[in-house]
């Protein structure tokens, strides 16, 4: 994939694996900056093929850049580093962005070459649970029916990469719930490697294999989760992961808040 932010010192190199260590993407000392302030500032990251990875961070920590550079959407941004991804990469934002006057599976299968692309397409829609609406214009689906279609068109690529920023961020509670097992089951059986930015810490803890903080511009915490059985917010293992990544963004928890106050209450004593 050409990718290139303006000043960028090193070539992408798609698909290669130089060191043979099975990372699907490696960036090395990547700088992005917007009118001189630098948003992503020496970011060093790589994630194996067919591992998940989720990003979180404060708003304007710079996720999105991030993601728009290893996307190759970002041209007219200033910044230098190396971006090493694979060749097929496809992206999926918070919204569906269908093409309104085009019916789902001509959204789905758009670009696609090959005489079975239809064929294709059906089959990626009947995964996505839209089998019968391949006629359907998009006006006519839920917001949540919408994203089915644009995961739909993401996985009929076959992508080594998936980039998905705030996939979910539009949907309500329930149909969030609904689309993370719909993502879950789509990256076991395809399994890309997978980058989501997400604000949504359970989000994150449910579905990656390992949770990324981003703090200006630097990776402040980089957790696998490792969590035994069924990731379930009422076990303590969970309660524990999600407690550390709040904190890491600056959230205070009554946990938190109780272990500072213990621990004010310890140094109190004579
Ligand atoms: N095209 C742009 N021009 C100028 N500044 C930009 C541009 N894109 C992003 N920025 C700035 O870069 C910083 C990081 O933005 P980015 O969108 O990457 O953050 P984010 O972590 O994704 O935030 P959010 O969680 O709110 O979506 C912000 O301060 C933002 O204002």
């Amino acid at each position: 994939m050409a990718a290139h932010a303006r000043g960028l010192t090193a070539e992408r190199k798609p698909g290669e694996d130089p060191r043979g260590d099975g990372a699907a993407v490696r960036i090395t000392g990547l700088v992005r900056s917007f009118e001189g302030r630098r948003v992503l500032d020496g970011l060093d990251l790589s994630i194996d093929a067919d591992e998940f990875v989720a990003l979180i961070g404060r708003s304007g920590s710079g996720k999105s850049t991030l993601l728009r550079a290893l996307a190759g959407l970002d041209h007219e941004v200033e910044g230098t580093g190396r971006i090493d991804a694979p060749e097929q990469v496809s992206v999926v934002f918070q919204d569906a962005r269908l093409l309104p006057w085009k019916r789902v599976l001509d959204n789905v299968v758009l670009g696609l070459a090959g005489a079975d692309a239809e064929e294709r397409g059906r089959a990626a829609l009947r995964e996505v649970g839209l089998e019968g609406r391949e006629r359907a214009w998009p006006v006519e689906l839920s917001g949540g029916e919408q994203q089915r279609v644009s995961l739909a068109r993401s996985l009929v690529r076959e992508p080594e990469l998936l980039l998905a920023d705030e996939p979910f961020g539009a949907l309500d509670a329930l149909t969030r719930i609904r689309m993370h097992g719909l993502l879950r089951r789509l990256c076991e059986r395809h399994r890309p490697a997978v980058l989501l930015v997400t604000h949504d810490v359970d989000e994150a803890i449910v579905l990656a294999d390992r949770v990324v903080v981003l703090d200006r511009g630097h990776i402040a915490a980089d957790i696998t989760v490792d969590l035994a059985g069924p990731r379930r917010p009422g076990t303590p293992e969970y309660a524990a992961l999600r407690d550390r990544l709040l904190g890491h963004l600056g959230v205070e928890t009554p946990a938190r808040q109780e272990r500072a106050e213990s621990k004010a209450r310890s140094r109190e004593k004579p």
